[in-house]
């Protein structure tokens, strides 16, 4: 079986992982590199390519539908919310860390960094975020792959450097760094989480969902229900964090739209049963959009004049 994936350090990760899970099940896979419009035009911002948003993930796809590959392998995150409905997701791995990690070069907490301090990010949500939880700091724009931006923060560039913790981990990176708590940094729907999509009624479907972590593939479609119906998916400032209680009975499910300069914010904290949770899940969404969150989202996509965000954007390529 053929397994594609994009030829970024993480892409490539996430796939040699999977491929190495699936041999322990004694399933051999060989790997194709799809080299997509997003990594052919890297001097174009990803709105001018090809299909913009989730543009990587719906490449991969075609490239599947065509018969080239398999099995694809994607960061969760980084998937649309409407997916082609041939092309199942056959598993859900099990999540490694949902939370973002805050680098500073010296090790200097968030509560620590002086007034006016840098901070590098690409995502809307963490900026946003950031300049909730500290007014008076400054957030600017950071791309270019890992190595790109430790160097940008080691040279000085930034002060501080927001990243997935999932991401640094997979690529091996053991740095110190300050896990942002999900109740002031309420991560991405479905971050640190990867997917894997195979074909429908396939062999490959088959060997795949035996992959499957069910607790993961239940707290990400809590997650991505909780959102649905704000719209405008990783363009917009949001986030959607679900989480198991101890006792497995229960939800512990946030979620929150902010404005882009953070001031504004409508959000969720409760705990939903296990049983019927998809349905209160729905309904929590729907509660979002009442108190304000679709506003929320469609105003700061109006206000958007560049193409930034958690799931297009070119991190770690
Ligand atoms: N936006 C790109 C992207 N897609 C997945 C990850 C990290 C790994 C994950 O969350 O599964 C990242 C980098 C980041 O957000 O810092």
């Amino acid at each position: 079986m053929i397994i594609g994936t994009r030829g970024s350090q993480l892409a490539l990760a996430q796939t040699k992982n999977v491929a190495r899970l699936l041999k322990e099940q004694g399933v051999e896979t060989s790997l194709k590199i799809i080299k997509t419009s997003g990594d052919r035009f890297t001097d174009r911002p990803l709105h001018a390519v090809s299909g913009g948003v989730g543009a990587f993930v719906r490449e991969l796809d075609d490239v599947m539908l065509a018969g080239e590959i398999d099995i694809a392998v994607h960061s969760m995150k980084d998937m649309p919310t409407v997916r082609p409905p041939t092309l199942p997701t056959a598993s859900v791995l099990k999540r490694d860390t949902p939370f973002d990690i805050l680098l500073t070069y010296d090790g200097t907490t968030l509560d620590e960094l002086p007034e006016q301090s840098i901070i590098g990010t690409s995502s809307l949500r963490r900026a946003a975020q950031i300049r909730r939880y500290r007014p008076d700091l400054i957030t600017q724009d950071l791309r270019g792959n890992i190595d790109t931006r430790l160097r940008k923060l080691k040279e000085g560039q930034y002060d501080g450097i927001l990243l997935a913790r999932a991401g640094l981990e997979r690529l091996g990176w053991e740095l110190e760094g300050e896990i942002l708590s999900p109740d002031f940094f309420c991560p991405s729907p479905n971050q640190g989480t990867v997917a894997v999509v195979t074909r429908a009624g396939t062999e490959a479907e088959a060997a795949v969902s035996r992959l499957e972590d069910l607790e993961s593939r239940i707290v990400t479609e809590i997650e991505r229900i909780l959102i649905f119906e704000l719209g405008g998916g990783c363009t917009t400032p949001i986030g959607s964090y679900a989480e198991l209680t101890q006792d497995k009975k229960q939800i512990h499910v946030r979620a929150e739209v902010l404005s882009l300069d953070g001031r504004e914010a409508v959000r969720i904290d409760e705990f939903i049963p296990m049983l019927g949770g998809i349905e209160k899940a729905r309904e929590l969404g729907h509660r979002l959009v009442q108190m304000g969150g679709k506003r929320l989202a469609e105003e700061a996509l109006l206000q958007l004049s560049r193409d930034s965000c958690d799931c297009s954007d070119d991190s770690y390529d």
